[in-house]
C-alpha cells in the first residue's frame, strides 16, 4: 500500500488494525465445548472487507448432494501455511491468535479459509469442521467476520436444544474450542432480510478442516 493511501485511510479512521485479543469472553456450551467471543476485534473491518472482496481469487464450487451436483451457496478461498495471504491483517490476526492460545492449544493456527456470502441466500448448512483431527480430538477454529452481520448458529450435534444464535460482523471474533467441532454443530442460515455481503475468515491448526 502506498504511503499516501495509507495516510488517507488513516484520516478516515479506516486503518485495519489487529491488537492482542484482550477481553475475550468465554461461554461454556457443555459436552466439553466452549466459545470465546470478542466483538469488534479487528478495527477497520470495512476496509478489510473491501480489500478481500476485490483481491481474493474467489472460487465457486459444486458438490454432490443427495445424488445431485449442486452449487455450494457461497464463494471460497483457502490458504495453507506456505501460501501468501491476501492481506497483511490476516497474518497479524493468525499470529495474535496463536500467541494468545499457545498454552491452551499447544500448536499454532496455520490454515486460513475464507467464505464470501454474497447475500442472504448464501449460507452454510449444519456441520462440524470434522475433516481431519477435529472428528476425534479437541481443537480450536477461530473466525473473524467482516462485512454485513449474519447469524452463526450453534447446537448440539444431531440437533436438539439449545440453539445459540450469535450475530457476527464488523470485525467480530468467535473461537470455537474444546469438543465444539465434534460434539456441536454450527451453521449460517439463509436470511430473508435484505443483507449485504459478509466475509468469514477462519483460522485452523494444521490438519483441521
Ligand atoms: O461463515 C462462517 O463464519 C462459518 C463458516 C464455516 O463454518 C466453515 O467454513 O466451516
Ligand atoms: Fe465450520
Amino acid at each position: 500500500m502506498s504511503g499516501s493511501l495509507q495516510g488517507s485511510l488513516f484520516d478516515q479512521g479506516d486503518v485495519v488494525r489487529v491488537g492482542p485479543p484482550r477481553g475475550l469472553r468465554r461461554t461454556v456450551l457443555g459436552r466439553g465445548a466452549w466459545i470465546d467471543e470478542l466483538p469488534g476485534w479487528v478495527a477497520g473491518a470495512d476496509t478489510l472487507f473491501a480489500a478481500l472482496a476485490e483481491t481474493v481469487p474467489w472460487r465457486a464450487e459444486r458438490r454432490l448432494m443427495y445424488e445431485r451436483v449442486v452449487d455450494v451457496p457461497r464463494l471460497l478461498a483457502h490458504y495453507r501455511a506456505a501460501d501468501a495471504l491476501p492481506h497483511p491483517a490476516l497474518a497479524e490476526a493468525r499470529d495474535r491468535l496463536s500467541e494468545h492460545y499457545a498454552a491452551e492449544l499447544g500448536e499454532p493456527f496455520v490454515g486460513v479459509g475464507l467464505c464470501l456470502y454474497r447475500d442472504g441466500r448464501d449460507s452454510v448448512a449444519w456441520h462440524g469442521d470434522r475433516d481431519g483431527r477435529g472428528a476425534h480430538a479437541d481443537t480450536m477454529v477461530a473466525i473473524v467476520s467482516v462485512g454485513a452481520p449474519r447469524d452463526l448458529l450453534l447446537r448440539p450435534r444431531g440437533g436438539g436444544e439449545p440453539v445459540l444464535r450469535r450475530p457476527l460482523g464488523h470485525g467480530d471474533l468467535i473461537v470455537m474450542g474444546g469438543s465444539c467441532q465434534r460434539a456441536w454443530e454450527h451453521a449460517i442460515p439463509k436470511s430473508a432480510k435484505a443483507t449485504g455481503p459478509r466475509i468469514s475468515i477462519q483460522f485452523r491448526p494444521h490438519g483441521i478442516g
